[in-house]
């Protein structure tokens, strides 16, 4: 028997991540290739032509699993009834702007969205917040939607779990898919710290501790780290323009593994509300590793982690609580 429609509500979807996201959910990237969906499309009012066209493209492409398509920029309308929402509505940083530049400037529309989701939307509703500062943005949202579970608020960092891959397949000359368990702690900025230390390769003897293979601590614990961290700043840099492909698959990737769930013995990488795990402290968004069944994420537990780990979880973990202060004084 043929599925209900799932409702996918994309805000910011006149924008570029939002062009690149939109047509993978409508060829179900993001929930399976037996999924049909409806797409909810939020923008706002100086974007409004523009949203209507990346509307009428989507009835041109003429998708087998579209099955309806709601364009608007009224943020209720936006938000009925939707069971999952991807958050990608804000101002990006431009070249040479930090990203806390940008937070005053986001974490006002997290808050008045969150209000209107908590209202509107799908009981059980997933939130995927990717628009940035993404940790600090979901935990405004979160913190303004109280009736939301907090298990169901959660930030991008796929993205720079996947950038890890990509770096570690390049330096080993295998394939990415053949790479595993890399894990993103932390913020999504350039303090994030992305761990190798029980990353995994396919090889034709069995699976090979990445480090091994890598044989070079001296690269692993400085230039792959820094790539990672800095990849963002790079994409501006090359573009103009700030990521967008990788952000779409990314998105795609999170809340595939999340809905349907990761594969045996293969942990991800999502931004979740932390619950005091690893020393974390509790109350802020941070990237974990995480593994996914039944529609629900739960923290990788007991990895040993080493004294170069510790300090650079405990050094982003200082970051985001610093952001959280600052966010809030934003909002008085
Ligand atoms: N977490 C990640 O990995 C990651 C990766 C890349 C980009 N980003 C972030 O994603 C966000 C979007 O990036 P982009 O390149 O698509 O930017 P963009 O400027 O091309 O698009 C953003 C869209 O949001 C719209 N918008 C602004 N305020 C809104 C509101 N209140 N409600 C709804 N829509 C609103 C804008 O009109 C625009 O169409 C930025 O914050 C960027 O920094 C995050
Ligand atoms: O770094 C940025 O500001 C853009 C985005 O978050 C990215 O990681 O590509």
């Amino acid at each position: 028997m043929a599925k209900e429609p799932m409702r996918v509500l994309v805000t910011g979807a006149a924008g570029q991540i939002g062009y690149a996201l939109v047509p993978m959910i409508a060829r179900g990237v993001m929930l399976g290739t037996d999924q049909p969906v409806i797409l909810h499309m939020l923008d706002i009012p100086p974007a409004a032509e523009a949203l209507n066209g990346v509307k009428m493209e989507l009835v041109d492409a003429a998708f087998p699993l579209l099955k309806g398509v709601v364009a608007t920029t009224d943020v209720v309308e936006a938000c009925t009834g939707v069971n999952v929402a991807v958050m990608v509505g804000g101002f990006p940083r431009k070249e040479g702007m930090e990203r806390k530049d940008v937070m005053s400037k986001n974490v006002s529309i997290y808050k008045a969205q969150a209000s209107a989701l908590e209202a509107h939307a799908a009981p059980n509703c997933k939130v995927l917040v990717v628009a940035n500062p993404a940790n600090t943005n979901a935990l405004i949202l979160k913190e303004f939607a109280p009736s939301i579970p907090e298990r169901n608020v959660t930030c991008l960092t796929r993205l720079d779990h996947n950038r890890a891959l990509g770096q570690i397949s390049e330096r080993l000359n295998v394939q990415v898919s053949d790479v595993k368990n890399v894990i993103i702690w932390g913020n999504h900025s350039s303090t994030q710290y992305p761990d190798v230390n029980h990353a995994t390769v396919k090889t034709s003897s069995g699976e090979k501790p990445v480090c091994e293979l890598v044989a070079d601590d001296a690269w692993l614990n400085g230039e792959f780290i820094t790539t990672v961290q800095q990849r963002g700043a790079a994409i501006i840099k090359a573009r103009k323009l700030s990521s967008a492909l990788s952000a779409a698959s990314s998105a795609c990737d999170h809340i595939r593994d999340w809905v349907l769930g990761t594969p045996e013995g293969t942990f991800v990488s999502m931004g979740v509300y932390s619950d005091g795990s690893y020393g974390v402290p509790a109350g802020l968004i941070y990237s974990f590793p995480v593994t996914c069944s039944g529609g629900e994420w739960k923290i990788v537990q007991g990895l040993p982690i080493d004294e170069f780990s510790r300090k650079k979880m405990d050094a982003t973990a200082q970051e985001l609580s610093e952001e959280k202060a600052l966010a809030y004084s934003c909002l008085e």
